[in-house]
């Protein structure tokens, strides 16, 4: 057995199928999940000390590569001063001054711990302002494991079949609309019917727990066209998409405004972080400015605040974001120019460094019905080989992947020589 069975193992007697978040679990692709020792830069090292070039980047937060020294220096001179006071801190001024000077329409921002933590407040803040219940979201598209937003959501949820959760009540649950993804007339449609009854729209911008999904054009500027006519709220889910297609993140991307924007993963540099901001008359509904109330023990702590703050620091250093991106398509484009080679269907979508591919013939995938019409075995056969030639992708078929400044052209080389191994072997068992 390997060590990462043996550890598997070994959780799995104290920890619900040994794992602390489903999409570890490796249950969409079959086999055990493999356990990290360290990381470093472009990779990962497993217990057994094998390497592997990562481009799953701890889901998103990564972008500057593991264990990057500054980060680390600024994590342990945090540290020194005390891990947490559960009172204000200088550290989370200098964050959300450099949120708010960086982004578009942020005039006022809170911290919390996760994405979850954010979307779930940034939803209560939006019912609470209108007065309004109902709340549209987008099938496969997750924004964390709160109540409300747990219905029809992408990523683990997709992967155990069950993308709308046993324990979320019926009357709750009645309140999320859930429309397909990219489809305009279909919002048209539902505010046209109860438009002034709808607290919110929360979008992935680009939906990255069904796979890579970007939106059509004129998707996004449709939502912001029906939420103005109609007094809903939008609310751009930038957890994974915020400091990672752009500096801007998807709004500076495509010019769409939020009224709420959500953050969380590289604006934590690794550690714990969420956020949620955005107008100043929507976010002084919050208390203790206003009614709707939202609070967290470790909320602002100064450890995460500081590997924030660096992380924010260094992306804005020149061309990072054009470095990030080139690298992207480099590994895009090469992989995609082998499974051609190879005579394996595929397509892939990008943006800036989010990237999926899809074993399919269709031409382009925009939806979620497209994505769930792919071949998943083949992609878990595919998921397999490249563990073994020391690459690790997402285990599962439902989600992004991510590059990072760190990977080096000879990674990028590596990992498209790897997938060209796969695909032969795929092709001479097909
Ligand atoms: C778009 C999006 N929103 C929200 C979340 C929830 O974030 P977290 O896992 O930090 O709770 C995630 C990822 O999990 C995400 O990708
Ligand atoms: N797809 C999720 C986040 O983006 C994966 C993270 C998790 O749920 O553990």
């Amino acid at each position: 057995m390997t060590k990462s069975e043996l550890l598997f193992d070994q959780a799995r007697k104290v920890i619900p199928g040994g794992v602390n978040s489903p999409v570890r679990a490796f249950r969409a692709v079959g086999g055990t999940p493999i356990f990290f020792e360290r990381a470093e830069g472009a990779y990962l090292f497993d217990a057994d000390d094998k390497r592997y070039v990562d481009y799953v980047q701890s889901w998103g937060p990564m972008v500057l590569g593991h264990a990057h020294p500054d980060v680390i220096d600024a994590v342990v001179e945090a540290a020194e001063q005390g891990l947490s006071f559960g009172a204000p801190t200088e550290s989370e001024t200098l964050l959300a001054e450099e949120l708010c000077r960086v982004w578009p329409n942020m005039d006022l921002v809170r911290f919390v711990n996760s994405g979850t933590e954010a979307t779930m407040s940034a939803i209560r803040l939006a019912r609470g302002f209108t007065g309004r219940d109902k709340i549209v979201k987008f099938e496969g598209c997750y924004h964390g494991h709160s109540d409300s937003l747990l219905v029809k959501a992408g990523s683990g949820a997709l992967t155990m079949g069950v993308p709308s959760s046993p324990g979320v009540p019926a009357a709750l649950a009645d309140h999320t609309i859930t429309l397909t993804y990219n489809d305009a007339d279909a919002v048209r449609q539902c505010f046209a019917e109860i438009g002034n009854e709808i607290a919110c729209i929360i979008v992935e911008p680009v939906a990255g727990n069904m796979n890579c999904v970007p939106p059509v054009p004129g998707f996004l500027e449709t939502l912001r066209e029906v939420c103005d006519e109609s007094g809903a709220l939008l609310i751009i889910d930038e957890v994974m998409t915020g400091f990672r297609i752009s500096l801007t993140g998807a709004q500076g991307h495509y010019g769409v405004r939020a009224d709420l924007t959500t953050l969380g993963k590289v604006i934590g540099g690794g550690m714990p972080v969420g956020a949620f901001g955005g107008r100043r008359d929507v976010m002084e509904y919050i208390a203790p400015l206003g009614p709707v109330y939202q609070a967290g023990t470790l909320s602002g702590n100064p450890v995460a605040m500081a590997a924030g703050l660096t992380t924010l620091e260094l992306v804005q250093e020149p061309d990072f974001y054009e470095l990030l991106n080139e690298k992207t398509e480099a590994l895009v484009d090469g992989i995609l120019a082998a499974a051609k080679e190879a005579g394996i269907p595929m397509t892939a979508n990008r943006v800036g460094s989010m990237f999926g591919f899809f074993f399919t013939d269709a031409e382009s995938v925009t939806n979620y019905q497209q994505v769930m019409a792919c071949d998943t075995e083949r992609f878990n056969t595919f998921f397999h080989g490249m563990l073994e030639e020391g690459v690790y992708l997402a285990p599962a078929s439902y989600e992004a992947g991510f590059m990072s400044v760190a990977h080096s052209k000879d990674d990028i080389d590596y990992t498209i020589s790897a997938a060209r191994r796969v695909f032969d072997r795929l092709k001479a068992s097909a």
